[in-house]
């Protein structure tokens, strides 16, 4: 069962290069416009919290064993939402983070193997609320582009970090557990077809129906 509250939270994942950055920014411009009475609040994961921005930095940056990694990453995500998320979904904000759970069954489940069975014991440790339902995203818009064009993308922009090194294998294995996890909550899930132009997706983005 899936939480309500005042307040209204979106995710955005893809790959890396898939281009969620290119389009979050005027995405909150947008909601702020379409819902000038809501305050618009945007975070990202890893970090959110100075502690989770001192977590994001040794998480891109340092080896570790794949059970550590998870567990910072549930780590950052428990005190984003106990410090930042949850406070402002109750008081009836529009929160919209740059990555959230699906990241860690993607990256950590689905591209570096960790069980399912782990991430759903870490999901509903960290996002498990008294009455029993989870704290999850009224509506994730997910970028979806092939490993390759990401691959491309990315090069023209910036050095690797940790993940960004991983083969085409690896994020082909990324790529199939978000679709995975989109199919399994459709009615969540917006998927995004990331080929095509900035400006298409744009267009798409301005034509999601939400209603608060
Ligand atoms: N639809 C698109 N078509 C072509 N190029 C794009 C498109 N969207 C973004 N780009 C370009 O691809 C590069 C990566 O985009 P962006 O930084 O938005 O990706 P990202 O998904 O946020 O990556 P990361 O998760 O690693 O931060 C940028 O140079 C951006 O200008
Ligand atoms: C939340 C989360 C993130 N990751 C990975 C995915 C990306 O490679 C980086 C974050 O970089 P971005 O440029 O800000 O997208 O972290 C992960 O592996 N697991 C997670 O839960």
């Amino acid at each position: 069962m899936t939480s309500t509250f005042p307040g209204y939270f979106v995710s955005f994942e893809g790959i890396d290069g898939a281009g969620k950055s290119t389009h979050i920014e005027s995405f909150c411009k947008l909601m702020q416009k379409r819902f000038p009475d809501r305050e618009v609040v945007v975070t990202r994961e890893p970090g959110g919290t100075p502690l989770g921005e001192q977590l994001r930095g040794l998480l891109l940056d340092a080896p570790m064993n794949l059970e550590t990694e998870a567990l910072l990453m549930f780590a950052a995500r428990r005190e984003h939402i106990a410090q930042v998320i949850e406070p402002a979904l109750l008081a009836g904000k529009i929160v919209i983070s740059d990555r959230f759970t699906d990241a860690s069954f993607a990256y950590q489940g689905g591209g570096r193997g960790l069980s399912i069975e782990k991430l759903n014991d870490l999901e509903r440790w960290v996002q498990g609320r008294p009455d029993g339902s989870l704290l999850q995203p009224n509506l994730t818009i997910l970028f979806d582009l092939p490993g390759e064009i990401a691959e491309a993308r990315r090069s023209k922009v910036r050095a690797p970090d940790k993940f960004e090194k991983m083969d085409l294998h690896f994020f082909e294995k990324v790529r199939q557990e978000y679709l995975r996890r989109a199919k399994e909550d459709s009615k969540r899930f917006h998927l995004v077809d990331a080929t095509k132009t900035p400006e298409v997706i744009w267009e798409e983005l301005q034509s999601l129906n939400i209603h608060l």
